[in-house]
């Protein structure tokens, strides 16, 4: 049976001179899925896209893509990638470069449909090189659809692009997605991942901190924790049928839940008769990284 996965990361750990960049990562994303890593510079992003691409292997773990192995020609000839560093090749024009890349595929796109979907047309003449920072991600993009991936790998796609043209971009994305294409991308920004990607994954030091659909991780992010502990008589469904809240962790005994609004929650979690001891209720409950995060976000909005 073909399996419902596009890609899954088992166990997975980088460690650089002693250093863990990736640290024992599970993860699993679906076909036709998209899926932003979200995450601080140094997080990991990169790191963990490289390892599912099969460009540098894990310390320990497993990574499968569309069930085999990354490292495969099988394998690689049904991935597309646009990495943070796309350099240009000399002396090839636009559509010259995308013929190059055409012609490693047995079922390469069009150059027409390239140069469409990369809103390259105009520049198809002119000298690789000559194009303009954001313009140059718009060919890394091209380059990357060429062979017709089922997986799409973007790593900060829209670093330099402005912002008609990072319009243009996630509306490709989003088309691309309906065609049942899976895509995998890594942004430092909360606003654009809730725009194009049905679930977000936060990374934090090689580690995935929060995982769920962008309403959700934005609820997470709001900040708001009550914590207390139960006994062995509140279980986890319980509390799941209590409204307001967002998310859920147990250490032991204690619960912290997570809501937007923790007044209403703690009416709420009385009225339902939750037997709480030692409450705590804090704002700001989750960690550094994820509130520097937003703070880069809402600086840009606000
Ligand atoms: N080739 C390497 N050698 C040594 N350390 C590395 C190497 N590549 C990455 N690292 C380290 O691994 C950690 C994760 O880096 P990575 O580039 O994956 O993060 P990132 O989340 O993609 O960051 P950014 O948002 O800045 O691109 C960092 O501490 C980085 O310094």
């Amino acid at each position: 049976m073909m399996s419902s996965l596009a890609i899954q990361m088992q166990g997975v750990t980088k460690i650089f001179k002693g250093k863990k960049a990736v640290d024992n990562l599970d993860l699993k994303i679906e076909r036709g899925s998209v899926t932003a890593l979200l995450g601080p510079n140094g997080a990991g992003k990169t790191t963990i896209i490289s390892m599912m691409l099969g460009l540098m292997n894990p310390t320990s773990g497993n990574i499968r893509l569309l069930g085999g192995d990354p490292r495969t020609r099988a394998i690689r000839g049904r991935i597309g990638a646009m990495l943070q560093d796309t350099s240009v090749i000399d002396n090839l024009k636009v559509g010259e470069t995308i013929n190059l890349f055409r012609s490693y595929y047995t079922q390469p796109l069009a150059l027409e449909q390239l140069l469409l979907l990369s809103g390259l047309k105009e520049e198809q003449g002119i000298m690789a090189s000559a194009l303009s920072g954001g313009q140059q991600r718009r060919l890394g993009f091209a380059l990357a659809m060429a062979g017709n991936p089922e997986i799409l790998f973007l790593d900060e796609p829209t670093v330099g692009m402005d912002v008609r043209s990072r319009i243009l971009f996630w509306d490709t994305v989003e088309g691309m997605a309906s065609r049942g294409k899976t895509v995998l991308l890594t942004t430092h920004h909360l606003e654009e991942a809730d725009q194009v990607a049905g679930r977000i994954v936060v990374v934090q030091q090689g580690q995935c901190i929060a995982d769920g659909t962008p309403s959700s991780i934005k609820a997470l992010a709001s900040g708001r924790t009550i914590s207390f502990t139960v006994g062995e008589e509140v279980t986890e469904e319980q509390l799941q049928g209590v409204p307001g809240i967002s998310g859920i962790e147990w250490k032991g005994r204690r619960a912290r839940l997570y809501s937007s609004d923790t007044d209403l929650l703690m009416r709420t979690l009385i009225e339902y008769s939750i037997p709480m001891q030692d409450i705590e209720i804090q704002s700001g409950g989750l960690n550094e990284a994820f509130q520097r995060l937003l703070q880069q976000d809402y600086k840009g909005i606000m």
